[in-house]
């Protein structure tokens, strides 16, 4: 069985169908202005939700761990999640405020990598986020129980009707832990597949003044 998976994994294709080109030296001068444009071009090239990212954090013991997020918002070199503080997250950024954001859209065999220090937004605009969102979204967050174990599904069914007929009742209901927070990007990397393995790697690093300087990777 086990060689049989390794065949199968062998024998997957990598960056199938047609490409884009990417030239570094025709980049934006910033690393927010080349992502809009990536994640735009992802869009319109049918990526399913090209806006989900792989959030990783540590915690004081220096593990990592690593879980989809949906992102929220580019603005200033900074790219926004949102979440509940109560759970692994949480606990991490609260230790160790800091993180690193990964985008793969395979359409286009590009990846983009973000790393910086994590800060949380107002409880002003965490509110504001919550409340854009869906009504059974915001029913299941209200819950704030994320990440905790669970009994059995009979309970979260029961807990998540509960809560959504609270939504319906007081649609300005938010709970208290949900946070806004900004990745403040130090490094970006973007990355271009190639059929032929010339990949084009191109990073963008902050500098002392706040502003980015461009330096290729080696692929
Ligand atoms: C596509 C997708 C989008 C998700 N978006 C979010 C999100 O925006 N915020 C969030 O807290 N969890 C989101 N999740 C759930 C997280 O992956 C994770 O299970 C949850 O946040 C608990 O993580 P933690 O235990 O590390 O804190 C999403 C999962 C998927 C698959």
């Amino acid at each position: 069985m086990a060689g049989d998976l390794r065949q199968v994994l062998r024998g997957i294709e990598v960056f199938a169908g047609e490409l884009p080109l990417f030239d570094p030296n025709a980049a934006p001068a910033t690393p927010d202005e080349l992502f809009t444009e990536w994640l735009l071009h992802a869009l319109e090239a049918g990526v399913r939700e090209p806006h989900a990212m792989t959030l990783s954090t540590a915690g004081a013991d220096g593990n990592p761990t690593a879980r989809v997020l949906i992102l929220k918002n580019v603005e200033a070199g900074g790219w926004q999640f949102a979440s509940d503080s109560g759970g692994v997250k949480g606990r991490n950024l609260a230790e160790r405020p800091y993180a690193a954001l990964t985008f793969y859209w395979p359409e286009l065999a590009r990846q983009v990598r973000v790393r910086g220090p994590v800060t949380p937004e107002s409880a002003e605009a965490s509110r504001a986020d919550f409340l854009a969102r869906g009504v059974g979204a915001r029913a299941e967050s209200l819950l704030a129980r994320q990440s905790q174990p669970l009994d059995d599904l009979a309970s979260r069914d029961a807990a998540v009707a509960v809560s959504l007929a609270r939504v319906e009742e007081d649609p300005g209901l938010a709970p208290e832990g949900w946070r806004l927070l900004t990745v403040r990007a130090e490094s970006v990397e973007f990355w271009q597949g190639d059929k032929e393995r010339r990949h084009t790697r191109l990073a963008y690093l902050r500098t002392g003044d706040g502003s980015w300087r461009r330096q290729l990777l080696w692929p």
